[in-house]
């Protein structure tokens, strides 16, 4: 079972715009959908969208609509009462795919709601095969609340512990580096800020230095880093080597989730007993798939095609 911590859900309405993007006009829209999102919310929907094991947990009172939207859906979830309303989050699409996202911060967690998600991410990690902490942290919560639970949850099951991944951002994500998690999935602009080594464009235009800043990780403990780069697709690099796989090309519709799925298509794959080649092969297939549907909406396996993406090994850098 694939597990994940979202400790700071959103409602995500989309808006498709006819035209480019205005500042300061006001425009029609040509369509409107809403989803439950938040990174975990949006792994734990692909994975069940192809029938694998998956379960979100987040805060959100019953009535919340996020909390209603994943009824709904049949989104298997367990959800924290947390006595107020949960963020939305607007994301406004432009006809050549360019989406802009307005996230809200979200509603404050007392200290007390705080340990109430760390420990049932804690109980709820018995027997999964992973555990995935993800999006930005709400307001309340500690920058190092990732690396707590990394902690309790291997202090609780030792070698028996679920893998650990990590989908975030900012301070919360670099404070989990120490901890040693088993994979990360930062963007390019992610992985630029956590390795100090160039800016987001430089490492989506340039691969190789992609695959080093992730190496920069993996050499201070983390176990696999899927970097993703947007239309260039994403680079794995594990102490068993490092790859890039060529994104196919898409005519997107929204990138809104594309990660998220990415990851999503990374871990199913591992549940399989893939390979890492095959693994990254299906993470890309997974995010090309969700950028060319609209929305927030995840594509199921059957949707992706990973035949179409390339894999290739890259060299090592010279000094390592
Ligand atoms: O504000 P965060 O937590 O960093 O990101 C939240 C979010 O942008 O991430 C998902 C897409 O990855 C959306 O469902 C959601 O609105």
């Amino acid at each position: 079972m694939i597990l994940t911590l979202t400790p700071n859900p959103s409602l995500d309405l989309t808006i498709a715009l006819a035209g480019p993007l205005e500042r300061g006009e006001v425009q029609r829209a040509v369509a409107a959908s809403e989803h439950p999102g938040g990174k975990g919310v949006n792994i734990v929907r692909a994975l069940a969208a192809s029938e694998f094991d998956a379960l979100a947990l987040l805060p959100g009172d019953p009535s919340d609509a996020v909390v209603r939207a994943l009824e709904l859906e049949s989104i298997p979830h367990l959800s924290l009462p947390i006595g107020a309303t949960l963020r939305s989050n607007v994301a406004i699409t432009e006809p050549d795919g360019t989406t802009t996202k307005v996230n809200e911060p979200g509603p404050t967690l007392s200290a007390a709601q705080l340990v109430g998600l760390l420990e049932l991410a804690v109980a709820k990690s018995d027997g999964a095969s992973w555990l995935v902490l993800a999006g930005s942290l709400p307001p309340g919560a500690p920058a190092d609340f990732y690396a707590q639970v990394i902690s309790a949850v291997r202090t609780r099951y030792g070698a028996a512990a679920p893998r650990i991944a990590v989908d975030s951002s900012g301070t919360p994500l670099a404070a989990t580096v120490a901890g040693a998690p088993d994979l990360l999935k930062p963007n390019a602009e992610e992985l630029a800020e956590l390795s100090g080594m160039g800016d987001g464009a430089s490492l989506e235009a340039d691969p190789a230095l992609a695959a080093s800043a992730a190496q920069s990780l993996v050499d201070q403990g983390v176990g696999a880093v899927l970097a993703t780069l947007g239309a260039k697709g994403a680079v794995l690099v594990s102490t068993a080597g490092r790859w890039l796989a060529k994104a196919p090309v898409i005519a997107a519709k929204s990138t809104v989730g594309a990660g998220d799925s990415a990851l999503a298509g990374y871990l199913l794959s591992t549940l399989r007993g893939d390979g890492p080649e095959a693994c990254l092969k299906q993470a890309v297939a997974h995010g090309a798939a969700a950028a060319s549907l609209p929305g927030t909406l995840v594509p199921a396996l059957h949707q992706t095609n990973p035949s179409a993406v390339e894999v290739t090994a890259l060299a090592p850098d010279k000094e390592s």
